[in-house]
């Protein structure tokens, strides 16, 4: 208030009282100008930070890290045999977090310009030039560096290493693979299934322990329906970008569809394997059924693409597969309680 007053004597200092009031009436214009510039420069500055901040989340491929923390709670409680402090597992998700979300923005670093060939990817932040490579490649180190601490610092150097070697194994090995040899799925799958043994060691279970293995292959036998039915349903432009996935060495997708059903049934027997793996009571007899009850609408969906392989299928196998880890990972983690 002081302030509008000052302005308007300085405004009215030598003028008529009528030349006052347009004076001021201007000053007042001039201030309500300045400060509606002010507002709405405010909520530009508000929007863009707003804007920028989900560019680094999208970075990060924020989906795929999230299911993967999703397995990282799981494959905890299990290497705990039981309950985790609410705190130690909010410093686990942090630090797999970061680490993972480390490994998806180094793969878009990587993959930049290759991105920008397929509709699916040309919209990310390095693609569409909303995000500098100088931005994009200290945000990916940052959050590497500081997750992969945070899992040393609290869980140990094996947890730790875990991520590490995951995140080389996605980022240095897989990545490269893609335009070069349709294998790189399978070690994409070795990448995006060693995730589990972070959770895993990181509250008590052991590098030699078969559960941590089983849970492995969980994931990986997961990751065949998963990704057969994203190669089939993106085959065009993997093609025209130049990627070998299954899809565009062997166009007709049988060889997907048949990846896909047997990814489905080693699912199945990775999961009853993990619930005899303490017991072949009643209870590990229940919990089998109820694996192979919950991988079955993915093994059907997975069945139905090999019969009829189009867009329909390939979308019900994707979502499917979606659906499916996490109740196998429900009921594996229920055997620790049960
Ligand atoms: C061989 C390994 C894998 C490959 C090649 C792969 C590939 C992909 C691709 C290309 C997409 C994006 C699809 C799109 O743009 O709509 C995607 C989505 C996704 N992936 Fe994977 N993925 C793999 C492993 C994993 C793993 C290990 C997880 C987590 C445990 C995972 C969870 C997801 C999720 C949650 C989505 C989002 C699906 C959606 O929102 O429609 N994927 N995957
Ligand atoms: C803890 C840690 C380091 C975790 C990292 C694990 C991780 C990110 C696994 C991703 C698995 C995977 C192959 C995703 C597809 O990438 P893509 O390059 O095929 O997907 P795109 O075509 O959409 O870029």
């Amino acid at each position: 208030m002081a302030t509008d007053l000052l302005m308007a004597d300085e405004l009215t200092t030598g003028h008529s009282s009528a030349e006052k009031m347009v004076l001021v009436g201007q000053g007042t214009l001039q201030e309500e100008t300045t400060s509606s510039d002010f507002a709405s420069t405010q909520s530009r500055v508000k929007m863009s930070a707003k804007a920028i901040a989900k560019d680094f989340v999208e970075l990060t491929k924020p989906r795929i890290v999230t299911m993967i923390l999703v397995t990282t709670v799981a494959t905890a409680l299990m290497g705990a045999g039981g309950f985790v402090p609410a705190m130690s597992l909010v410093w686990l998700l942090i630090g797999t977090g970061m680490v993972a979300g480390s490994a998806g923005a180094a793969n878009q670093v990587w993959e930049r310009v290759i991105d920008q060939e397929m509709t699916r990817t040309a919209s990310r932040p390095l693609p569409s030039g909303r995000m500098s490579l100088t931005a994009a490649m200290t945000f990916t180190a940052a959050i590497g560096i500081i997750g992969t601490t945070i899992l040393w610092q609290f869980f140990g150097m094996v947890p730790a290493m875990c991520g590490v070697v995951t995140w080389l194994t996605y980022v240095v090995v897989y990545t490269p693979m893609k335009t070069r040899t349709s294998w790189n799925t399978t070690v994409g799958a070795i990448a995006g299934a060693l995730p589990v043994l972070i959770g895993y060691t990181a509250c008590g279970g052991a590098l030699s322990d078969a559960s941590g293995w089983l849970l492995v292959g969980i994931l990986v036998a997961w990751q065949y329906p998963h990704f057969m039915a994203i190669a089939w349903l993106y085959r065009r432009q993997y093609d025209e970008a130049g990627f070998q996935m299954s899809t565009t060495v062997e166009p007709t997708g049988l060889s997907a569809a048949i990846q896909a059903i047997v990814g489905s049934l080693v699912l199945i027997a990775c999961g009853i394997a993990l619930c005899f793996i303490r017991d072949s009571g009643f209870l590990a007899y229940l919990a089998s059924m109820l694996v192979f009850a919950s991988v079955y609408p993915m093994l059907k969906a997975s069945v139905l693409f090999f019969r009829s392989r189009d867009d329909i299928t390939g979308r019900k196998l994707l979502r499917s597969s979606l659906l499916v880890l996490p109740a196998v990972l429900l009921i594996v983690t229920l055997r620790v309680f049960w």
